[in-house]
């Protein structure tokens, strides 16, 4: 394996920068405020999904580990990383913990180096899951710097294997693991590990559970998503499989049980049906290593699913929202067109409609208003003179002023 054993220190001072850029905001400052959040819509810009950087490209594989906290996400990945490096393979490894004390393996990109989570806590405030939230907040808003660090080595890797926080939802359903997710899913092809507690979920309706936070993880980040059954070496996954194949097992399994929630176990086994039909679940130990080469050709598979489908599906919503955008422009021109023709030569003031204030007050201006109108700041508004940058009092005729 190839792993580099240099760690990044991803652009602490950026993160820092924004992070004393929050605590001021904190504090009141309403100038930091508002840089701040150019700071981040300026990032978040860049890391649209809808309008990626760069290339997509067709390795590495990004692997997302995610799972119920205990689960055995972090002692999986030393698995995984001891695994590709006594296969050859070539591997990058990234953990996204910030409140994690000790890694078992090293970790080319690590969060720790970036943000301080016991700073982030202090600093606002916040308890431990708000801390490494927040954490994770800043780190996101640098992200595609991870991305093309990750680009520039693209070549000579095979995997990205990324660990994420132990509590399940500060990634999977916050802002930020959805803009880390979607950024690497927009680049690369990726997948993502859900890691199951196998001897926990030998109970039905825990089984029940960790399926349905699975079905929710495969509908809220639309990725390909390998089901690791971790920990057989305590119990065998058998029973698991058997139950996604096939109702009647599962059914059997429940009827000792009549409390309300078998019912409901009962019924909605049935309404995952097809969500079990198009699963790849495997089982694996992370501290014997069972289960390894299975676990590896399930996410080559899902990666395959990904080009042929997932990347399908993203190309067709990046078309959509270019011929929405195309639409628009077009609308605008049509409308500056007609309210050219309509004001025939006179001062016109256009409004795309996106931000309608004033519309009604500025359709129609005098040369003073206007030349207010461009001492004021607004970043909002755009205005175009017929003549240079400047509007020149006696000779403006035609202005149009356009906000988006
Ligand atoms: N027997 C057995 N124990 C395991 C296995 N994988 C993990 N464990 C144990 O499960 C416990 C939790 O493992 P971690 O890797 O810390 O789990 P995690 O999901 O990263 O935990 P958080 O990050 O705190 O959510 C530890 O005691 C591990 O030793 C396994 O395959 N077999």
């Amino acid at each position: 394996m190839d792993i580099d054993s240099e760690h990044i220190n991803l652009s602490s001072k950026a993160v820092n920068e924004t992070a004393s850029s929050m605590q001021m905001d904190s504090e009141g400052s309403s100038s930091a405020k508002g840089k701040e959040k150019v700071d981040i819509a300026k990032s978040i810009e860049k890391l649209n999904i809808e309008e990626p950087s760069s290339e997509f490209k067709r390795k590495p594989v990004i692997i997302i580990v995610v799972g119920m906290a205990g689960s055995g996400k972090t002692t999986l990945m030393h698995r995984l990383v001891s695994h590709t490096q006594a296969s050859n393979l070539r591997g990058y490894v990234m953990n996204l913990d910030p409140a994690v004390m000790t890694l078992p393996f090293g970790a080319n990109i690590d969060i720790r180096d970036t943000v301080r989570y016991k700073e982030v806590m202090k600093q606002f405030n916040l308890g431990p899951n708000g801390g490494i939230l927040t954490s994770l907040n800043l780190f996101a808003t640098k992200f595609d710097e991870v991305i093309s660090v990750i680009e520039k080595r693209a070549d000579q890797l095979d995997y990205v294997l990324v660990d994420t926080p132990g509590q399940i939802e500060i990634f999977t359903w916050s802002a930020s693991g959805a803009i880390i997710t979607e950024a690497f899913a927009s680049t690369f092809p990726t997948v993502i590990a859900y890691v199951v507690d196998t001897p926990r979920s030998e109970s039905p309706n825990t089984f029940m559970s960790n399926m349905l936070y699975a079905c929710s993880i495969l509908y809220k980040t639309r990725l390909p998503l390998v089901v690791a059954f971790n920990k057989t070496d305590v119990a065998q996954h058998q029973f698991a499989l058997e139950w996604m194949e096939d109702f009647e097992i599962f059914n059997a399994a429940l009827d000792s049980d009549q409390s309300y929630p078998s019912t409901l176990t009962r019924s909605l086994s049935l309404a995952l049906e097809e969500f079990y039909k198009n699963l790849r679940a495997v089982g694996v130990s992370a501290v014997s290593g069972a289960g390894m080469d299975a676990f590896f050709k399930a996410v080559e598979a899902s990666a395959e699913e990904y080009m042929e489908t997932y990347k399908a599906d993203l190309d067709k919503r990046r078309l959509e929202k270019q011929r929405l955008e195309e639409d628009r422009r077009r609308e605008n021109m049509d409308k500056l067109r007609k309210e050219m023709e309509k004001s025939r030569g006179e001062t016109v003031v256009l409004n795309t409609g996106l931000k309608d204030r004033d519309a009604s007050t500025k359709t129609m201006m005098d040369d003073e208003d206007i030349e207010e109108e461009g001492e004021d700041e607004d970043e909002d508004f755009e205005t175009f003179s017929g003549e240079e940058d400047g509007i020149d009092e006696d000779e403006d005729e035609e202005i149009a002023n356009f906000s988006f």
